[in-house]
């Protein structure tokens, strides 16, 4: 296989990890938080626990990820808030990746991909997450979508859930399945532009080979799910680490709601991230 140089979504991940680190910090408004933040369980309190986010952690997270379900439970007002939130946060330097999981077919997976990535649409973010198990070149217009506007497709291998192993590390011919989902990523990477990423959680020892990705690798599971920063060189070991993206949503969240406080939080998983993978 050949391979050329970083560009595109490439450059623009590489620039902002280089410049803020690689901890990507998690923006899930679960009802425990909002109420443990002291803010009312309603779109005026989601709209109150984003703007806190967002001041806490857009100047200082190279990647931010809003899950967009807490979103979508407060239906229009709710994206009303997440298109305020992806918006702010990319003015702010910060690169958003919206967790949608969106996975289907022909069509219907263009309109996905059309709604998360393309330049105009109200939800535009920098990449967002996608599920292949309904085959990976169903994701094709993502992939396309993402490759030609220098963004990020983040298809799950590996999750960070137990239940997840049943299908993911079902035999598909010799390679686990989630290898397969691998090796379809890295082929699409070969061009250097880094816009097929995977998502493998650092809660296990996952099994792949990522040697030869080229691409991001977002590692949910931080904190609240077990996984430490200390964990990662094992867990990832045979990565190129520097494509590594350890996400944390509650273990950070939890500090909140004092804007000083949560960007503390955040900074110090990030250097607690930094010192652990050199
Ligand atoms: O794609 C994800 O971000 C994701 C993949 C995965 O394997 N496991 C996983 O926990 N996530 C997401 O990462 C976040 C984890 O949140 P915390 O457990 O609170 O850090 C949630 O938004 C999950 O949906």
């Amino acid at each position: 296989m050949t391979t050329s140089a970083p560009h595109g979504y490439a450059s623009r991940h590489r620039a902002a990890v280089g410049q803020r680190g690689r901890l990507c910090a998690g923006i899930d408004p679960h009802t425990e938080l909002l109420e443990q933040w002291g803010l009312p369980v309603s779109a005026a309190g989601l709209a109150q626990f984003a703007d806190i986010c967002v001041e806490a952690l857009a100047p200082v997270a190279a990647v931010i990820k809003p899950q967009v379900a807490f979103f979508e439970v407060f239906g229009a007002a709710g994206f009303t808030v997440l298109e305020r939130v992806i918006r702010d946060c990319r003015q702010a330097g910060a690169l958003v990746l919206a967790d949608a999981k969106r996975g289907d077919i022909g069509t219907t997976m263009a309109a996905y991909a059309s709604a998360w990535l393309d330049d105009g649409a109200p939800l535009c973010a920098d990449a967002v997450t996608i599920s292949p198990y309904l085959g990976f070149e169903a994701l094709r217009p993502a992939l396309d979508a993402a490759s030609a506007a220098q963004r990020c497709a983040f298809v799950l291998a590996r999750t960070s859930n137990p239940d997840g192993a049943e299908i993911q590390l079902a035999d598909a011919g010799g390679r686990a399945v989630g290898q397969t989902i691998v090796d379809a990523a890295t082929a699409e990477n070969a061009d250097g532009s880094g816009s097929v990423g995977l998502v493998v959680g650092a809660t296990r020892a996952h099994g792949l080979d990522l040697a030869s990705l080229q691409g991001p690798i977002l590692a949910p599971g931080l904190g609240a799910q077990g996984a430490t920063p200390e964990d990662l060189p094992e867990v990832f070991a045979g990565a190129d680490t520097r494509w590594l993206v350890p996400a944390s949503s509650r273990g950070v969240l939890r500090a909140g709601p004092d804007v000083t406080a949560l960007r503390d939080a955040f900074t110090h998983t990030r250097d607690a991230v930094e010192k652990s993978l050199g």
